[in-house]
């Protein structure tokens, strides 16, 4: 500890004895206040040493109240002490301590309302972060004293809300991630990943239903152990083949949108409708490769090709749905494709996305794509997609057959024009309508949809794509957690099946 006192204290031998009896009695006094100091933190739960010093959490874990009666029974205030104590066991059941460093207020303040959000209903905690927060917010901001003080609560309020995002966005029924729309409301998906995973560490498993059905949709189970083996041992197309993408050597289409519609909660990457949707006119993925795609599928899937059609109770989590999806089949069914696809992402489409939207997409490895699917459109059945908001930062299609296997179909925009179009040229319905192995990619939140085929069969696989927030900011997983004092449950809970198909860093 003496190697730590400023150098200023130990520069003072100039002044006479006295006062260098008083200032080493005063130096003894501090170490000994600063040595006790360190030994009640330490005792602190959750407390660790770091380079020598004691590090108490930010914010510990809930104790019972009663742990206060032991400390505050002594002293010639006890009685006091206890009568508080029987008042604040009315209305609370634990506590937390919290690190007193001068933000311990805010923090406390904060971690308190987060945790009585998690104890809501679903429903009352939308309203209750939307009304409720807000108002004390402006109410704690016209008490604080001054800028700096003002601008610490909000900043950290702010912290906290993007993790409350996680917990308040989340529907009622067990949403559709098909759909790439409930997960996509949170900001910052790999946060709210590992909070909800920390808040079921905390209650159980049988206790946070809720929170288990809000990570539902953010949990993605691997293949089989089986299918995966099988996929990885199969000689899949373009395996091996690690040719760049040559953006020059794509030719696109661009189409652009008048703005952003106001109904757009999570808002977007891209900052403006230019050139807001690419369509190729050349193939980004090698024809056969598509072919094989739909040939394995269909190999594999027959009729486990999963319909959810005319569910009325399976809307989108922006309740935006009102009719059902076409046949869905997720990749990791089916051997084979999950490896292809993200190979394919890797040397192709994720390239590809990056170099056709630069300013929103620094690079190429911020990119995730959140689980996959294949869609099948088919004339007598679900022929068509109402026109939506994907709740993603990015969505592109991939043809995956050619246009003469049906009649109709394409991708719906319902106001948009070529990017190089005069102002006087008005906006209106267009249909991308890519031949196989083409693309057609907007930001999510561009109102869109499937336009109805009216004979065959069309294949696409539609991609959910999210800028990871963690990787462009550097900051680590789990660092929301951290802020406030908790550990992450171990990554084990976070079951990733791939390095490019989900929001792991
Ligand atoms: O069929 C299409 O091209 C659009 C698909 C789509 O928008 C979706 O699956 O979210
Ligand atoms: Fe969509």
């Amino acid at each position: 500890m003496a190697a730590a006192l400023p150098a200023a204290i130990g520069a003072t031998e100039a002044g006479t004895d006295n006062d260098d009896d008083d200032l080493k009695r005063a130096i003894a006094e501090s170490m000994r206040m600063a040595h006790e100091q360190q030994e009640a933190a330490l005792t602190t739960p959750g407390a660790r040493v770091e380079a020598g010093m004691v590090v108490v959490p930010n914010v510990g874990d809930a104790a019972p109240l009663s742990i206060l009666e032991a400390e505050y029974a002594a002293g010639d205030h006890g009685a006091l002490w206890a009568a508080k104590l029987r008042a604040l066991s009315a209305r609370y059941v634990a506590i937390r301590r919290v690190r007193g460093d001068g933000n311990c207020f805010y923090r406390s303040l904060w971690m308190g309302y987060m945790e009585r959000l998690l104890a809501l209903p679903v429903a009352e905690r939308r309203r209750f972060w939307e009304e409720e927060v807000p108002s004390l917010v402006s109410t704690m901001r016209a008490h604080l004293p001054d800028d700096e003080r003002r601008h610490a609560f909000v900043t950290l309020g702010e912290t906290f809300a993007r993790s409350a995002c996680a917990l308040c966005n989340v529907p009622d029924s067990a949403p559709d991630s098909a759909a790439g729309a409930a997960d996509a409301a949170l900001e910052e998906y790999a946060e709210a990943r590992v909070l909800l995973e920390a808040g079921i560490e905390h209650c159980g498993a049988e206790n946070a239903e809720m929170l288990v059905r809000a990570l539902g949709q953010m949990r993605r189970t691997g293949p089989s152990p089986a299918l995966e083996a099988e996929g990885v041992a199969l000689a899949w197309p373009g395996k091996g083949d690690e040719s760049k993408y040559a953006a020059g050597e794509t030719r696109f289409e661009r189409l652009s949108a008048p703005a952003w519609p106001n109904d757009c909660p999570r808002g977007t990457y891209y900052p403006t409708g230019h050139a807001a949707i690419a369509v190729s006119t050349t193939p980004v993925l090698p024809p056969d490769e598509c072919a094989w795609v739909v040939s394995q599928a269909e190999r594999v899937a027959k009729e486990r090709w999963m319909s959810d059609h005319s569910d009325a109770t399976k809307k989108g989590a922006d309740m935006i749905w009102t009719k059902g999806f076409p046949d869905r089949l997720w990749l990791r069914e089916v051997p084979g494709l999950v490896e292809w696809f993200e190979h394919r992402l890797r040397t192709r489409l994720f390239p590809m996305l990056q170099s056709l939207y630069p300013e929103a997409i620094p690079t190429a490895d911020v990119l995730r794509c959140h689980d996959a699917f294949i869609s099948r459109y088919t004339s007598e059945g679900m022929n068509s997609l109402e026109v939506h908001q994907d709740t993603t930062d990015f969505t592109f299609t991939i043809a995956l057959n050619p246009s003469s296997e049906y009649e109709g179909g394409g991708t719906l925009f319902p106001n948009v024009r070529p990017a190089d179009a005069d102002n006087a040229q008005p906006f209106a319905n267009h249909v991308a309508a890519p031949e196989v192995g083409c693309v057609v990619s907007f930001p999510g939140r561009l109102h869109h949809g499937g336009h109805p085929i009216t004979s065959g069969v069309r294949y696409i696989i539609p991609l959910f794509i999210y800028l990871d927030r963690n990787k462009l900011t550097d900051r680590e997983r789990g660092y929301l957690l951290h802020e406030a004092g908790i550990v992450p449950a171990a990554p084990a809970g976070l079951d990733v099946f791939s390095k490019h198909l989900n929001a792991q860093r």
